[in-house]
């Protein structure tokens, strides 16, 4: 049964840009009602607030700064969307970095993973049908990253690996009878957002790969496929969304990943190789 935005309260965490902002954009055109954007950039969601109030009717959109790794700010986040709109219907857990600096490695993890995990645990004890909840819909955000090896970000693909059975186990069909809260995973290949140019360093040191030389899937393409996961997807399924190809369902069979990024992922390989050969003959 395809399930239906209309009329839906969405909420989405770091929504002010890139995916998220796509994603809010698509809730909007197959008729939520209202969708809050979670973000710590202030100047970005008051300004992708406005825009799509001037266009889709005042009031549809309502930015909150919010840290998700703040659990007060988290929690009051989702009362105040509660209060003004009544009920929560969509959790987009989408904030996420990609920082894998021993520096910085615990806040990735703490964002990609811990924060998600407490904003998914908060929305199904709203959404709980036993606990008074109408039920819902979480749709975590992993990665090609948890599907298959990408070894020069070892601490982000473990986040995103963690994403993905966290989100199949609690979708899983015997929570899903009782709870009436739909759990499904995105997998986004590499996709043309901020998230690229905050990591030119990490390809530069690391693994050498220049983004520039790759056809990058267009973000439009992603909050297209989260919408598309929303309304074909069953709980716990798992959805892969690469190269601006349709949302694939790949809950069965995670491999049809590794065929669809193949081309990427080759590309990538032989500029790893020729930069070995470069370093070898120097
Ligand atoms: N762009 C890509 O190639 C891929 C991205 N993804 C995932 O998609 C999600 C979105 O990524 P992009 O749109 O590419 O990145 P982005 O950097 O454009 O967007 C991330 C958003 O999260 C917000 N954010 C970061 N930390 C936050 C915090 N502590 N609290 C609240 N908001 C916070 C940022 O301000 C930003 O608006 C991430 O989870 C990422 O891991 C997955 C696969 C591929
Ligand atoms: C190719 C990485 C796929 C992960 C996609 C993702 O979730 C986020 C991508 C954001 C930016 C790309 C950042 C880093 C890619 C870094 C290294 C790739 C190395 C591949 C290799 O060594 O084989």
């Amino acid at each position: 049964m395809a399930h239906s935005l209309n009329g839906k309260v969405a909420l989405v965490t770091g929504g002010a840009s890139g995916i998220g902002a796509c994603t809010v954009r698509s809730l909007l055109e197959e008729g939520a009602k209202h969708v809050a954007v979670l973000d710590i950039e202030v100047e970005a969601g008051n300004v992708l607030q406005n825009e799509l109030n001037t266009k889709y009717g005042e009031n549809k959109v309502t930015f909150i700064e919010c840290d998700v790794t703040n659990k007060e700010t988290l929690v009051g986040a989702f009362n105040a969307v509660q209060e003004q709109n009544g009920y929560i219907d969509v959790v987009v857990n989408n904030a996420g970095i990609l920082d894998d600096t021993p520096e910085n490695f615990e806040r990735t993890i703490n964002i990609n993973l811990t924060s998600l995990i407490r904003s998914s645990l908060h929305s199904w004890k709203i959404m709980h049908k036993e606990k008074g909840g109408s039920g819902g819909t979480i749709i975590n955000f992993s990665s090609v990253a948890g599907l298959l090896k990408f070894e020069a970000i070892p601490i982000y693909s473990a986040t995103k690996t963690a994403v993905l059975k966290f989100s199949t186990c609690l979708g899983d069909e015997t929570h899903y009878t009782r709870s009436g809260v739909r759990v499904l995973a995105m997998c986004f290949g590499v996709t043309d957002t901020p998230i690229l140019e905050n990591n030119t360093k990490l390809f530069d040191e690391t693994a050498k790969i220049n983004f520039k030389e790759f056809k990058l899937q267009r973000p439009e393409s992603a909050g297209k496929a989260v919408t598309e996961a929303y309304k074909q997807g069953t709980s716990a399924s798992v959805w892969l969304s690469n190269a601006d190809e349709p949302a694939l369902d790949v809950t069965k069979d995670h491999s049809k990943s590794m065929e669809s990024a193949l081309k990427v992922y080759l590309k990538m390989q032989q500029q790893k190789k020729k930069h070995q050969q470069q370093k070898q003959q120097q």
